[in-house]
Formats: structure tokens, C-alpha cells, sequence
């Protein structure tokens, strides 16, 4: 065992993953799982190295566990899982992401650095992403700040899909308690899903999206409630009041008379939540996707045809799939835990265990490369394809950020040690050459991110011929976890741990009971 695996607590990585890449520190703590910074040894590649605890503790937890994110990791703004490692004991599991600088919750928490062009950029590229995961009959289910992955040129990434489903699947699911009694965010929680209805659509996430939005726009969470109950009230009072129907929509057996009630209450609209200074169209934005009616929020597609986002609108850089994504082990065939573990290992794309197997393409025709280049630094990773396929990330001219733009924006939110901002070639770039004191970048990370460059890897389009076919569903988890799973080796969640303020909670019985018990309250005390 070498000098430096004994320095890393040895209960946390083990030596065949210290074997292959050198854990730099640990980033992040999960509910479910820890993640660390890493560097590939084979490739010298920076990486994020996640564990999560007892992936296969029983079969529903075995089943999501199958991880084909390869249909999502080909989006520029989708985290591209590079690998997959099993743990010693067989229960936990390592997830090798490519490494992002930061997460959109550290930077709102530093105040002011947004300017902006990056609220704009932000919600432009999570459109994107949601345009493709929707295009795909999936939703995440759990976008919240702390998800959306950041680098010091502003690129997005959307991570964590423990509790992405596809929509497809949601109907099976509404019968399985394990499912439906996720662990979420309540603060970025639809009011369909606070209301248990029993319909989920797209929608769910846009709702997410209104709330970031609204959290840049704010500085801080908007609705903050305190209890789902709460939740509601809070987003009630902000919104405008549902009609009948729109309360229907949501098909919820508590929605009418928990609505009633709140709607009693006295509103604060959104615009008096909101600083003067916002943007007229960043609140018309808002008051699109913070609509009660999932039917009549804004979907991904038409948010990216909004003003708020026109800059950077291109409908050729906004790709969709063109099959629905769904589960890779036919449902109707009850497989044991061992057997889905193995089928894990087995999924195109993933690498088993330690050793550096090439990884199958996927699909045929896949332009992208697949093998173990993919493993690659994302930093040289995307620079070579840049160089090799003459693709960078490219924002059409129209919609290109003049020079002057850009040194107002990243340059000043980063404040020191920054070179003159670069329009590149065809790009849209707030390129760094110096990364020291960048407070985006995590603390001591900065000797390591020094020159990123924006780009991206080439999606792999489809062809129109390509039928829209089954592909498996990018529903790996943790969250979808028993509460009280895992929680010994993996710490307590974060919320508890006081650092983190974002409020979890369990979507059960028991919060759907104390909703009905507070309208019977409220009905006794008139
Ligand atoms: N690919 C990555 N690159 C860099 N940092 C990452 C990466 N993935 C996750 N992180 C960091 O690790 C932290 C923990 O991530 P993780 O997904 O485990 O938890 P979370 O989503 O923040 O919390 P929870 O799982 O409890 O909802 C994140 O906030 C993020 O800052």
C-alpha cells in the first residue's frame, strides 16, 4: 500500500480506486454518497470520483442503479459519466464524472458575482438540456442549484439523475412506495408533486428551472418553505391564483381544498419578491415557468425561444432525441439484485471494475469517440476534439457576445488575475488564462484549472430515420434511496449537517397526511 493511499482515509476510498486516480480532496457529501477531486494516473485527466453507498441494497434501489447516461453525457450540458467501478464489498459503487469547477449554489452563496449575461447563459444551456432529457420522455426531478455544475467559462452541466425517471415508467411507479416517497428538494419542489398529485409531466422540472432562475435573480431561495405544507403557502402567495380547472389539471386528491384555503391568504406577486432592478424580461421569464397549471408552464422548447435567452438562442446547437429513453431491463422480468449489479457493470459504456477495458460505442454511427479517450482530461478531452473536428462551442454570430459584453461579465466576476476577456473564433468564450483567486474555482483547484477553454463535445445526432427506438433510462440513484439508507456510511444529509440550507424532505404519506389534517383543522375551526 503506498504512502499516499494510508494519508486517504482508507475506509473511504479503497486501494483499487487510489490505484487509479489520485484523490486530490473531497468536494461534496451527498445524502447518499461523498465525492472527491481526482486526477486519472493513466490519463491525467482531473475527474470527480463519487461513491455511493450500497447501491444494491434491494431490487428497486438495483434496478434504477443502471446507468445508461451515455443518452444524456453526449449533451455539452449533461455531466458526462466516465466510468463505473464496484467497490470492494460489492454493495457500494464509484462513479467516475468528468470534474466541473463549481456548483451553481456556491456561486449564488458568494453574492454577486452573476452578473447578468451569466443568468441568461445559466438558464439558456439548462433550457438546452432539458429540451434533450425531455425530448427523451425523461425528467430529472431534482434540479436545484447544487445540481447545476459550473466552470470557470460559465459552461453548465446538469448532474446528479438519482431520481430521473422516465415518463414512461412514472405510471409503474405511483404504485411503488419507494419510488413515489422520494427524497427532494422541497424548495424547488412543483406544486403538483408538494400536492401528491398523481400526474407528472415535464413540467416538474420547469418548475425547478423558474426557481433557480428566480434564486439568481433573488440571491437567495425563493420559496423557502419550512414544511410542505409551508411550501405551498409560499408559492401560493407569490403566484397568481389557479382557476378551477387549472386545479383539476393537477389531479390531485387534496389540491382543491388545500388551494382553497391558501388562497385566502395575502399575496406578495413575484415582482415584489424581486429587486426593481431586474430585468423586465428575466420576470416575464419567471412568471412563465412559475405557473401553477403544468400545462401552461413554459415548456424547455418555448423557453428557449424567449427574450430572456435570445442572445444566445440557436436552434441548430439545441439538439432533441428522437426515441423515448426507457428502462434497459424489460420490467416484466423480475431479476434478482445480483443479477441487475451485474447487468450494471455489463451496460455499454461503463467500464467494469479497475482496469481500463475499452468501452463499446454505444450506438452505430456514433461519431463520438467512446473508447478509453473518453476518459480523458475533459480539459484536453474537449480542447483535442475542438482541434480535431474544427468544433468548438459555438454560439451563431447573431447571437455572439461582443467583446466589450464579455469583459463586463466573466472578467468582472472574477475580478483578479484574469486576462483580457477572448472572443474566440466562432465562439462564445470567457476563456481564463489565469485561474488563481478565480472564486469560482473551488479553493486550491486553481493551480489545475488554469487556461479552460469553452467547448464542448459534439452531440451525436440521429438521423430522422432512425426510429424512435427504446434506449435505457439515465436512472442511476441515490435518492430514490429509503431515508434511512445508507445514512451510516455516508453521513447525514447535508441539510443536517447545518452547512447547507437547502431544505430536503421526504414526499410520503405522512407529509400528504398533514395535509389533509390541515384542511380538516382549518374546516373545524370555521
Ligand atoms: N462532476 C463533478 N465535478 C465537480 N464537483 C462535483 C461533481 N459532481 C458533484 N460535485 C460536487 O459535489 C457536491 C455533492 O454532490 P452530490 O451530487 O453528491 O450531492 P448533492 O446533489 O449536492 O446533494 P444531495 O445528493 O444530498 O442532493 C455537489 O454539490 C457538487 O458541488
Amino acid at each position: 500500500m503506498s504512502k499516499k493511499f494510508e494519508s486517504v482515509k482508507v475506509s473511504e476510498v479503497e486501494e483499487h480506486i487510489f490505484l487509479k486516480y489520485e484523490i486530490r480532496k473531497r468536494i461534496g457529501k451527498g445524502a447518499y454518497g461523498i465525492v472527491w477531486k481526482a486526477v486519472d494516473r493513466q490519463t491525467g485527466a482531473t475527474v470527480a470520483v463519487k461513491k455511493i453507498f450500497d447501491a444494491f441494497r434491494n431490487r428497486t434501489d438495483a434496478q434504477v442503479a443502471i446507468i445508461p447516461m451515455q443518452e444524456f453525457g453526449d449533451h455539452p450540458n449533461i455531466i458526462k459519466l466516465l466510468n463505473v467501478i464496484r467497490a470492494q464489498n460489492d454493495k457500494d459503487i464509484y462513479l467516475i464524472f468528468e470534474y466541473m469547477d463549481t456548483d451553481l449554489h456556491a456561486v449564488i452563496k458568494k453574492g454577486s458575482l452573476l452578473k447578468d449575461i451569466h443568468k441568461r447563459y445559466v438558464m439558456y444551456q439548462l433550457f438546452k438540456a432539458n429540451k434533450y432529457l425531455h425530448s427523451g420522455n425523461v425528467i430529472h426531478r431534482d434540479e436545484k442549484p447544487s445540481n447545476v455544475l459550473l466552470d470557470t467559462d460559465c459552461i453548465v452541466k446538469l448532474c446528479d439523475f438519482g431520481l430521473a425517471r422516465s415518463l414512461n415508467q412514472i405510471q409503474e411507479d405511483s404504485g411503488n412506495p419507494a419510488l413515489t416517497e422520494y427524497v427532494a428538494t422541497r424548495w424547488y419542489r412543483a406544486p403538483e408533486i408538494l400536492l401528491g398529485s398523481t400526474r407528472y409531466t415535464n413540467g416538474v422540472d420547469m418548475w425547478s428551472l423558474g426557481c433557480i432562475l428566480g434564486e439568481m435573480l433573488l440571491g437567495k431561495a425563493l420559496f423557502q418553505g419550512t414544511s410542505t405544507i409551508n411550501q405551498v403557502e409560499k408559492i401560493m402567495s407569490a403566484i397568481p391564483h389557479p382557476s378551477p380547472e387549472d386545479i383539476l389539471a393537477i389531479k390531485s386528491e387534496y389540491g382543491s381544498s388545500v388551494i382553497q384555503r391558501m388562497l385566502l391568504k395575502p399575496q406578495v406577486p413575484l415582482e415584489d419578491l424581486l429587486q426593481p432592478s431586474v430585468p423586465p424580461d428575466a420576470l416575464d421569464l419567471l412568471k412563465g415557468l412559475l405557473v401553477f397549471n403544468p400545462d401552461k408552464r413554459l415548456t424547455a422548447e418555448q423557453a428557449l425561444h424567449h427574450p430572456y435567452v435570445s442572445r444566445f438562442h440557436n436552434p441548430a446547437k439545441e439538439p432533441a432525441l428522437n426515441y423515448d429513453v426507457v428502462l434497459a431491463v424489460d420490467d416484466d422480468v423480475q431479476l434478482s439484485v445480483i443479477q441487475y449489479r451485474n447487468k450494471l457493470y455489463e451496460l455499454p459504456n461503463n467500464r467494469t471494475c479497475g482496469d481500463c477495458q475499452e468501452k463499446p460505442s454505444s450506438r452505430k454511427g456514433d461519431k463520438e469517440e467512446q473508447g478509453p479517450a473518453a476518459a480523458a482530461s475533459h480539459n484536453n478531452e474537449r480542447k483535442t476534439r475542438n482541434e480535431e473536428t474544427g468544433e468548438t462551442y459555438h454560439e451563431p454570430s447573431h447571437t455572439e457576445v461582443t467583446k466589450t459584453e464579455a469583459a463586463n461579465s466573466m472578467d468582472q466576476i472574477l475580478q483578479r488575475g484574469r486576462s483580457a476577456t477572448v472572443v474566440h473564433n466562432r465562439s462564445f468564450s470567457w476563456s481564463l488564462s489565469q485561474t488563481q483567486n478565480n472564486p469560482l474555482v473551488r479553493k486550491d483547484d486553481a493551480f489545475l484549472t488554469a487556461g479552460l477553454h469553452i467547448s464542448s463535445a459534439p452531440l451525436n445526432q440521429r438521423s430522422s430515420s432512425q426510429a424512435r427506438e427504446a434506449r435505457p433510462p439515465p436512472r442511476f440513484s441515490k435518492k430514490v434511496f429509503q431515508n434511512n439508507c445508507n445514512v451510516a456510511g455516508a453521513g447525514d444529509p447535508r441539510a443536517k449537517l447545518g452547512s447547507y440550507t437547502q431544505a430536503y424532505g421526504t414526499i410520503n404519506k405522512t407529509e400528504l397526511d398533514n395535509l389533509i389534517r390541515y384542511v380538516l383543522i382549518n374546516d373545524c375551526n370555521e
